[in-house]
């Protein structure tokens, strides 16, 4: 067993390449080493952690010859947190890896050729830093305080978070200043071993435009006192508009929002401005996470679609609808399609408030409303769906039904190379283009143009 190295061994290695995570990864006796942290083109020792089937997971021990894109973290807790996995590398080089991993998955998994012309260099966030209009962190009660921040990968160790580059500078603010009014109200995070405690997490959304903010405390149990701080926060910022409870028991569920979700002060949406709509954002509803780059994205959908006055398009997997009500001036009728009640409902309520009406949104899973409406006589269709991308049933409906023309917004590359194999056999690949949507983060966004052949 030649290729056996046991846990502990250290060895130096040449990096190759960066992986999906944002790891750099090596080889030795042609199995993968991935090792967080390190960069192509380095020469690192680094040390065994886990041997899986088919490759090998190190930590980094030292760096022996220094990539010349290696920049100093702009964070202090980078390396701990979690949250952020390309901060050693130049925001430049970030830009092209998002590119790379997208042809990556288009090699291994679309059968037929793509020119690499077609994918286009990746549309940098401005700003990168500060982009963050939501955030969702868990407290702890440690050293005999209450403590903010992100639970450090693969561990319950919580990284403290007080000031984070990434997240909007009001967000920041406010979180020192609950946990200050927490404090003072001798208010405790809940501990699991102690039972003691109620706060779980604390989620602070801002709208940009209107300098709203909506704040939901996730709560093991009902707590009086949060009722209370709710209210003070409403009455003594400006800014704070909109306070929630939710009571959520379950410690595995990912989900925050139970049927026990409750307004304890304030008004029950907040209204963020995009292309002169007014969105009102319910503490559970879907909106993306950097607001400027969303913006843009959405104005690429425009200039994609290069949309007629006649056109009917779908916008599916719609959320509140953002696209939509983009769409909706340049085309006769958009229908717009989501599953979850919290985003139809402030699609509704956004359609209610704006100039818009040309919207029929459709409630349910995407293949059910497509198959139950295959009479719409549709131009285009849009498509913005979860990691898992759009599968099978999609795939095989838009084979038969024909759009001319199919806008994709992909958050995954693997599923969105998959799709395309598929629908390579209907449609040509017009253009890929990658859009930064979490600066200093592995995720990869993109935008995809197909059109029937
Ligand atoms: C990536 S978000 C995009 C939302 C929207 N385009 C935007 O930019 O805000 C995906 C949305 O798809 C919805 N969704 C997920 N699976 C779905 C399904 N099977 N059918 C309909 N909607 C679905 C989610 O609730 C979410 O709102």
């Amino acid at each position: 067993m030649e290729n056996k190295l046991p846990i502990g061994q250290k060895l130096t290695i040449e990096v190759q390449r960066l992986g999906i995570n944002g790891e750099g990864i090596g080889y030795h006796n042609r199995k993968a080493i991935f090792v967080d942290f390190a960069l192509p083109k380095e020469e690192v020792e680094v040390e065994i952690t886990a041997d899986f089937d088919t490759y090998y997971k190190a930590n980094l021990v030292s760096i022996v010859k220094k990539s010349p894109s290696r920049v100093e973290p702009f964070c202090s807790v980078y390396h701990e947190c979690g949250g952020c996995q390309l901060q050693h590398l130049a925001y430049d080089e970030t830009l092209k890896l998002k590119r790379e991993l997208i042809i990556q998955a288009i090699r291994r998994y679309v059968k037929t050729p793509v020119s690499l012309d077609l994918i286009k260099d990746t549309i940098p966030s401005e700003p990168n830093t500060h982009y963050r209009n939501k955030a969702s962190l868990p407290l702890q009660y440690k050293y005999g305080k209450n403590v903010i921040g992100m639970y450090k990968p693969n561990s319950n160790h919580l990284v403290e978070i007080k000031d984070c580059p990434v997240q909007e500078q009001d967000i920041n603010k406010f979180y020192t200043l609950i946990l200050n009014q927490m404090e003072k109200r001798k208010m405790l995070a809940y501990n699991n071993t102690s039972k003691t405690g109620t706060v779980r997490f604390i989620i602070i959304r801002r709208a940009a435009a209107t300098n709203e903010m909506q704040v939901t405390f996730i709560l093991y149990k009902e707590d009086p006192e949060v009722v209370e701080l709710g209210k003070y926060l409403v009455e003594k910022f400006k800014e704070i508009v909109s306070v929630y409870s939710v009571i959520n028991d379950d410690l595995k569920s990912r989900e925050f929002f139970t049927k026990n979700t409750h307004l304890i002060a304030g008004k029950e949406a907040i209204n963020e401005v995009l292309n002169g709509v007014v969105f009102s954002l319910k503490p559970d509803a879907f909106f993306q996470l950097n607001t400027k780059q969303a913006d843009v994205l959405y104005n690429k959908v425009i200039e994609l679609g290069n949309f007629k006055k006649t056109d009917i398009v779908i916008d599916a997997y719609s959320g509140i609808a953002p696209i939509a009500q983009y769409i909706a001036p340049h085309v006769k009728n958009v229908y717009a399609i989501e599953s979850v009640q919290a985003s139809y409902q402030s699609a509704k309520d956004t359609i209610i408030q704006n100039v818009n009406k040309n919207i029929d949104l459709l409630k349910g899973d995407v293949v059910e409303v497509l198959n139950r409406n295959k009479n719409i006589p549709v131009d285009v269709i849009v498509f913005d769906p979860p990691r898992t991308g759009l599968g099978e049933k999609v795939t095989e409906f838009l084979l038969k039904k024909k759009p001319k023309k199919i806008i994709y917004i992909s958050c995954n590359p693997s599923t969105l190379a998959k799709d395309l194999d598929v629908l390579t056999q209907t449609y040509t690949i017009m253009s890929i283009e990658p859009l930064d949507m979490f600066p200093f983060t592995a995720h990869v966004e993109s935008i995809t143009l197909l059109s029937l052949k």
